[in-house]
């Protein structure tokens, strides 16, 4: 694949596995949104965060009570939701900090993503999960911390949503790297659709044992791990 300067990475599906995320973030998240809503609900990031679930539910007096069944509604639905993001990501991004939580990461990803940063490509994440979880989550990588191989981090706050293509019109204006020359990695079609639209290249990522595996990536060139996913024929432009 030639001519690419900037790849774009999904997290769940794509580097790391969703069983993961789903049997052990998830629950470490529920268990700690009451105490969260408790003891930080003067912090800016939680309080805005309130706010947005408020919203989305039409209810602008609900309790921290009504909040927390709220995003754990949510979290049963695996909704994508930005307030329950970024509050999942302070929650997690204290786990890793304390040591409770590492990160998981399939066994084909880090080799690529160093060879890849090694050629020059520059690496940028673009996940639901917010940007203090994907920062968390690469800085406690299996190997240590990934964040120097990463050049930037966007989620559906700073972007937008992921099924959308001006989200990745956003993107493509932060990255300063034509949309033509950027490939999105994503096991869900629905995102891939997007990024193409937005005239990125797209590969979908099809791990067999997925949740998005069965459904298959349309008609999206597709690679069921990192080291199918070619970079070497990169031109200089
Ligand atoms: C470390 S990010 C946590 C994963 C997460 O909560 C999530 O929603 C990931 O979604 P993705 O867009 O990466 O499929
Ligand atoms: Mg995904």
């Amino acid at each position: 694949m030639p001519d690419v300067d900037a790849v774009v990475l999904d997290i769940e599906g794509t580097t790391s596995a969703t069983g993961f995320v789903v049997d052990v973030l998830y629950p470490y998240s529920r268990s700690r949104f009451g105490a969260l809503l408790a003891r930080r609900g003067d912090d800016p990031d939680v309080a805005r965060a309130v706010g947005q679930v408020r919203e989305l539910i039409g209810a602008p007096d609900a309790d921290a009570a009504r909040v927390e069944e709220v995003l754990n509604t949510w979290l049963d639905e695996d909704r994508k939701a930005t307030p329950l993001k970024t509050l999942q990501g302070l929650i997690w991004s204290e786990g890793f900090a304390r040591g409770d939580l590492a990160s998981h990461f399939y066994e084909d990803v880090l080799p690529a993503l160093r060879r890849w940063h090694a050629a020059g490509i520059a690496l940028h994440v673009y996940s639901s999960g917010s940007v203090a979880a994907q920062r968390a989550w690469f800085a406690a990588g299996p190997e240590g911390d990934l964040l120097p191989l990463v050049d930037g981090l966007y989620d559906t706050e700073n972007a937008g949503p992921k099924q959308e293509a001006d989200s990745y019109r956003r993107i493509t204006t932060a990255l300063g790297v034509p949309a033509g020359r950027t490939l999105f990695l994503s096991d869900r079609t629905g995102e891939l659709d997007a990024a193409r639209t937005a005239g990125w290249r797209t590969v979908g990522v099809r791990r067999p044992g997925e949740p998005y595996y069965e459904h298959g990536v349309g008609d999206h060139p597709e690679a069921r791990a990192f080291d199918e996913i070619d970079l070497s024929t990169r031109s200089t432009p």
